[in-house]
């Protein structure tokens, strides 16, 4: 199980998340739900080791990681999908998606995962991952990355953000893919329709964690009082 406990962080003077202990089982998908600069990004990051929190703790399995650098928790298999996707020049998509991991997957993996994010393989396999391809195929790539490594745990970061129409069905393949891996899935988002796709839900509003629980009834609670409740009023001042 992966824990944050009691964390806090402030950056140059200024109070950006306080006292959230939130815990993501095995197997389980959650998401993290909260307005524009409630410090979603900033807890993905923390858990991923790119961000040290002020106070607090990030365990595995109970075993303090806190101080262990992005490497090292990959290793451990905690990986992040990036708001923005990266490129890189002169490799093709098959080549980025079966060179790079430990595990390598066959051909015909290869052609699933390319057909579940959208990329067939005849259309996209000799494609180079660099500005040729548009953001949101970049993307998509790098989920297929992260589904074919199987990891233990994937935070995806505004995984919709690029993407057209189809988004809500490809997380939810997405998130029925991992469930079969046994993956533990950590969903950032402010569209309350994707977490509600997710296991769980945590809502974060400046900072602060306001309500846990099934994700259908941290969506209803969001919906209600998002952008009314006075935590949203002090940030809107803030900003
Ligand atoms: N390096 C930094 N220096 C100063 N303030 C920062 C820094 N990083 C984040 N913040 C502030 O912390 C708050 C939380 O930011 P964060 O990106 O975590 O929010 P978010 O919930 O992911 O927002 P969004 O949905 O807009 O991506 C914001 O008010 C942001 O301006």
């Amino acid at each position: 199980m992966l824990c944050l406990r009691n964390i806090d962080y402030s950056k140059d003077g200024r109070e950006i998340l306080r006292a959230v202990n939130m815990r993501f089982k095995q197997g389980m998908s959650y998401s993290i739900l909260g307005p524009n600069g409630a410090g979603k990004s900033t807890l993905a990051y923390i858990l991923m080791g790119v961000v040290k929190p002020t106070e607090g703790k990030v365990l595995l399995d109970e075993r303090d990681i806190t101080d262990l650098s992005v490497t090292e928790r990959a290793k451990l298999g905690i990986t992040l999908l990036w708001q923005e996707p990266a490129r890189y020049d002169g490799i093709t998509v098959e080549d980025y998606l079966t060179l790079g991991g430990k595990l390598r997957p066959d051909k015909d993996e290869l052609r699933r995962v390319l057909e579940l994010v959208g990329l067939p393989y005849e259309a996209y396999a000799h494609r180079f991952v660099d500005k040729s391809l548009s953001g949101g195929e970049r993307k998509r790539v790098e989920l297929a990355s992260l589904l074919l490594l199987r990891p233990r745990y994937a935070i995806l970061d505004e995984p919709d953000s690029g993407l057209d129409i189809t988004a809500g069905e490809l997380i939810e393949k997405v998130l029925n893919y991992f469930k079969r891996t046994g993956t533990t899935v950590i969903l950032i988002t402010h569209h309350e329709e994707i977490a509600a796709k997710t296991d769980f839900a945590y809502f974060l509003c400046a900072g602060r964690l306001m309500k846990k629980g099934f994700s259908r009834e941290v969506v209803e609670y969001y919906k209600k009082t998002c952008g009314r409740c006075f935590l949203a009023g002090m940030m809107t001042d803030d900003h």
